[in-house]
């Protein structure tokens, strides 16, 4: 869009972003375009957020971070020579949500591939699921059969599934929640939740199932392969698709599962402002760049959909210019009795 960029990555991707880097250099891409630069995100924030000439912001990651950097630009904005553009794509918790009409396989692969792909770790991978009580009694025992095939390990090998998750922070944290949904009442583990550190920070794929559609297994991101489902009455699709929308604070994607064009219909239009993507009969992952613009609402984001005119708006500045061909050459007004006008 003709701006030159201060490019952080994160810390955890520092060995890729250096790569693409490379590419972008070897490629042509004149010096001082793009410039990259490796370090911890708060001590490169509180520099680059106070500098006078700080014209934007793109971000890419968790939304507390997020609405960190949007209070800092706010403490500085008596500081800048204009007003910074903010824009960002943060959490998710996005929910597949199916009609009893549903086709239960596509629904299995679905929940698989939009939950357990990248080891969740992905802002847009299924996180929980809303399935009737007829679709569930077929979906139950190959779910979980599935589920317990799917293979973690070495990401070299062809038939692994699940690579190790970013971290120890993140293994600590989807342990943390896999411990506390295991101590309710109203969960029952379907499959897994194990968790393994010899070699590396591994996290089986892990199912939930819960009675409690508003516990915090349903309303929080844990960025990791951690699924939770609630199997409600066929009867309660409508009021089912109202506790989508108001369950937990993201919109990011979400996934309608349905034959039926009327409730798919429905669907649409109770969850508007649930996602700021939504998916019908495909798991709600896997937007891809330059096909599918991708973007989230509420805490997920500006919903500026990245990839799309409505993103690139945003990274240019309109300049409008008048020149006129018969200058006013009086400065009366004919009302005045004067010949300018
Ligand atoms: N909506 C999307 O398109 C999208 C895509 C991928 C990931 N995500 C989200 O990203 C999160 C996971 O990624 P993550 O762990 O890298 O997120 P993160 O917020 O921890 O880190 C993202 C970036 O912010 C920097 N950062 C961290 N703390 C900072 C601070 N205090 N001040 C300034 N900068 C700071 C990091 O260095 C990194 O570059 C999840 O919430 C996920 O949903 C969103
Ligand atoms: N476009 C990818 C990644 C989204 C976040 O960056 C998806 O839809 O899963």
């Amino acid at each position: 869009m003709g701006n030159t960029v201060i490019w952080k990555p994160s810390e955890k991707s520092a060995l890729s972003s250096d790569v693409v880097m490379r590419v972008f250099e070897e490629a042509g891409m004149p010096p001082g375009v793009i410039n990259l630069v490796q370090g911890d995100g708060r001590s490169i924030a509180s520099q680059a957020l106070a500098d006078e000439h700080l014209a934007g912001v793109t971000f890419t990651g968790s939304t507390a971070v997020f609405r960190d950097l949007w209070q800092t630009t706010a403490q500085h904005i008596h500081t800048y020579r204009s007003c910074p553009r903010l824009v960002g794509e943060t959490g998710g918790k996005n929910a597949v949500v199916a009609h009893p009409s549903a086709d239960p396989e596509a629904l299995l692969v679905a929940l698989v591939r939009g939950a357990f792909e990248y080891q969740g770790q992905k802002c847009s991978a299924a996180s929980r699921a809303y399935i009737p009580r007829s679709l569930w009694r077929q979906l139950e025992d190959r779910l979980a059969e599935t589920v317990v095939g799917l293979r973690v390990g070495d990401v070299t090998e062809h038939e692994t599934y699940l690579g190790a998750v970013i971290g120890e922070p993140s293994c600590t944290r989807l342990e943390k929640a896999i411990t506390r949904a295991k101590g309710l009442d109203s969960h029952r583990l379907l499959v897994s939740g194990g968790v393994r550190r010899e070699t590396g920070w591994f996290v089986d794929a892990t199912v939930f199932v819960t009675e409690d559609p508003t516990a915090f297994t349903m309303a929080e991101e844990f960025f990791g392969p951690l699924l939770a489902v609630h199997v409600y009455d066929d009867a309660d699709w409508s009021s089912v698709l109202t506790l989508v929308d108001t369950t937990g604070p993201y919109a990011l994607t979400c996934s309608i599962f349905a034959a039926d064009r009327t409730a798919i219909s429905e669907a649409l239009g109770v969850l508007r402002d649930a996602a700021g993507m939504t998916y019908v009969n495909d798991k709600p992952t896997g937007a891809l760049m330059g096909r599918q613009s991708f973007g989230g609402g509420r805490a997920s984001g500006t919903n500026d959909k990245t990839g799309s005119r409505l993103a690139l708006q945003r990274w240019v500045s309109g300049r409008y210019i008048k020149e006129y061909m018969n200058p006013d050459l009086h400065w009366t007004y004919p009302y005045m009795g004067g010949e300018g006008q």
